[in-house]
C-alpha cells in the first residue's frame, strides 16, 4: 500500500479538539489509515517561519510548521479568510483583496513546498486540501517531486464569472492543472470547475469528467461529498446522556422542546439571518410561545479578521432584542453560547434537540448537519431543517429543506419540525441515513485514494 502523506493548513494534533470540518474529518480518516499528516502547528512564533514539529500517535506521523506573525497576518488572516473564503462563498462584497496579502499567500506556500519536498517518496499518495494551498502542488512539481498529487476543495467553487472577480485569478486557479485529481464536495461544484478550465483554461472536457489542458496535460476531476465516522457518533452520542453537560441541559430544558445550532461564528453559516427566523417563528406562531427553546452554540473563529468580529457584534444585538422582545421570567427562547465543545459532548446535546437549525447562505458540506442525523435515537429522532445551498442537502434530502433568506419560511419550519409525527420523522430519518453510513468519512478517503492511485498523470 502506498504511504498516505496529507497536506492541510489546519492539524488537528493529538488531544486537540477545536470546532471545524476539515480537522474532524481528516483526523478520522488518518486514524484509520496512517500516514503522515503536515501542516501548520497552530502556533504564531515571533522568529522566522518554518521551525518543524514532530510527533507520532499510533500509526500517524504529525510533521508540523511554526509561523510568525507577517506571515500568518498575510496568508491565514489575509488572502486564505479575507480574499479566497469570500470569493468562494459567493461574497465579493467582502471580498478584501491586497497585493501585499497575496504575495504572503504565495510566501507561505513556498515554505510549505520547501519543507515538504524533502520527505516526499515517489510511491506516496500526497493529498493536499483547500483553499489555503491550491498552488501548492505547482510549488512541489518545481521542486522535482513526482509522486502523485490530489487536491480537494473542502469549499463551494463558485461559477467561472465570479471566480473571474479575482486579480489575476488564471495565475493561481491554474496552479490547480498541476494536480492530477481535483476533488469537490458535489457535482455542481465539480461542473462549475470543468466549466471554469473551459472558459478561462482552454481545456476540453473528456466523456469521463476529466478535463485535458491545450499542452496534453489531463486533470481527473471528480466529486467526493465527505461523510462522518457515522458508526462512532452513534455509539457517541448514546453514551452521552450521562455526562454532566448533557444531564444538565436536559435537566435545564423543563420538558420543553430543544432546537440546536452548532457552528463556527462566520458569516457563511447564516446565524443573523436564523436568529431572525427564529424570532419571526416566535411571532408567526404565538400559540406556540414557551413550547421550544432555541440553542446556538457558536465558537469564536478566526477572531483577528475584522468582518467575523463584527459578526460577532452583531449576533450580540440580534439575540438580545430577540430574548428581550420575546421572554417570560421563566423562559428564556434564545441560548446563544460562545464557547468550543468536546465532539463527544456535542453528540448528547444534538440526541436531546428535537430539530436542528443547519442554515448556511453556503457551505462546502457542513458535517453538522451529518452528524445532527447520526446522533438521533432511531426510536424517537429529531428533525433536520437544512439549508438548500449547503452542500449536505445534496445528499439529505429528506431534511426539511429551506431557503435560509426566506425568514418565513425558516419560520414555517421551524414550527413543522416541532410537531412532525414520529412516523414522518423516522421515515425521514432513515432515508437520510442510508447516505451517511453508506458514504462515511472512510468510504470518502477511500474513494479519493483508489481515483488518485488509478490516475495517470
Ligand atoms: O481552520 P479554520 O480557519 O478554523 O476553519 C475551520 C474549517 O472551515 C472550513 O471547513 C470546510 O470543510 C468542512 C469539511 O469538508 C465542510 O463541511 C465545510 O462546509 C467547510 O466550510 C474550511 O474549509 C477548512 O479549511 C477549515 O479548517
Ligand atoms: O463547539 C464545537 C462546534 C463545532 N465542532 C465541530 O466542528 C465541525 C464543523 O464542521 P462543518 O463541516 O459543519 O463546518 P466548518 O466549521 O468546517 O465550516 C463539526 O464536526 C462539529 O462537530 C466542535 O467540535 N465543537
Amino acid at each position: 500500500m502506498n504511504r498516505l502523506v496529507v497536506v492541510s493548513n489546519r492539524v488537528a494534533l493529538p488531544g486537540e479538539s477545536r470546532a471545524g470540518g476539515l480537522a474532524v474529518g481528516l483526523e478520522a480518516a488518518l486514524r484509520a489509515h496512517g500516514g503522515v499528516w503536515f501542516g501548520w502547528s497552530g502556533k504564531v512564533v515571533r522568529d522566522a517561519s518554518g521551525r518543524l514539529h514532530e510527533q507520532t500517535d499510533g500509526d500517524v506521523r504529525y510533521v508540523t510548521m511554526d509561523l510568525n506573525r507577517p506571515d500568518h497576518d498575510a496568508y491565514y488572516n489575509g488572502f486564505a479568510n479575507r480574499t479566497l473564503w469570500p470569493l468562494l462563498h459567493s461574497r465579493l462584497d467582502l471580498v478584501d483583496y491586497a497585493r501585499e496579502t497575496r504575495a504572503g499567500y504565495r510566501r507561505v506556500n513556498l515554505l510549505f513546498a520547501e519543507k515538504l519536498a524533502p520527505l516526499l517518496r515517489d510511491d506516496d499518495l500526497l493529498w493536499i486540501h483547500d483553499y489555503h494551498l491550491i498552488p501548492l502542488a505547482a510549488m512541489l512539481r518545481e521542486r522535482g517531486v513526482g509522486c502523485r498529487i490530489g487536491f480537494f476543495l473542502h469549499v463551494p467553487m463558485p461559477s467561472a464569472d465570479l471566480v473571474s472577480a479575482l486579480p489575476e485569478h488564471g495565475r493561481l486557479f491554474s496552479t490547480l492543472y498541476a494536480y492530477d485529481l481535483v476533488g469537490f464536495q458535489t457535482m455542481r461544484d465539480a461542473d462549475r470547475f470543468r466549466t471554469y478550465a473551459r472558459i478561462f483554461g482552454g481545456g476540453s472536457i473528456e466523456p469521463d469528467g476529466s478535463v485535458t489542458l491545450p499542452g496534453g496535460k489531463r486533470v481527473d476531476v471528480g466529486n467526493f461529498p465527505i461523510g462522518i465516522d457515522a458508526g462512532r457518533i452513534a455509539a457517541q452520542s448514546a453514551a452521552a446522556v450521562g455526562k454532566p453537560a448533557v444531564r444538565a441541559l436536559r435537566e435545564s430544558m423543563s420538558g420543553r422542546q430543544l432546537a440546536i445550532g452548532v457552528d463556527r461564528l462566520d458569516y457563511s453559516k447564516g446565524l443573523p439571518e436564523r436568529f431572525r427566523a427564529f424570532g419571526r417563528y416566535l411571532e408567526r406562531h404565538p400559540d406556540e410561545r414557551g413550547r421550544l427553546t432555541f440553542l446556538q452554540i457558536a465558537p469564536v473563529s478566526r477572531g483577528d479578521v475584522a468582518e467575523y468580529r463584527h459578526l460577532r457584534d452583531q449576533l450580540e444585538g440580534i439575540a438580545g432584542h430577540i430574548n428581550g422582545t420575546h421572554a417570560e421570567p421563566d423562559w428564556t427562547p434564545l441560548r446563544y453560547v460562545n464557547r468550543n465543545f468536546g465532539h463527544a459532548t456535542l453528540t448528547g446535546f444534538y440526541r436531546l434537540a428535537s430539530l436542528a437549525l443547519v442554515t448556511p447562505l453556503r457551505d462546502g458540506m457542513n458535517l453538522v448537519a451529518k452528524e445532527y442525523v447520526a446522533a438521533q435515537n432511531p426510536e424517537n429522532p429529531g428533525v433536520l431543517v437544512l439549508s438548500m445551498l449547503a452542500g449536505a442537502a445534496a445528499e439529505l434530502d429528506a431534511a426539511l429543506l429551506v431557503n435560509p433568506y426566506d425568514l418565513d419560511g425558516v419560520a414555517d419550519a421551524i414550527s413543522r419540525a416541532a410537531s412532525m409525527p414520529l412516523p414522518e420523522r423516522r421515515e425521514r430519518w432513515e432515508s437520510m441515513m442510508r447516505p451517511i453510513t453508506e458514504f462515511d468519512i472512510h468510504a470518502w478517503c477511500a474513494r479519493f485514494l483508489e481515483r488518485l492511485a488509478r490516475t495517470t498523470g
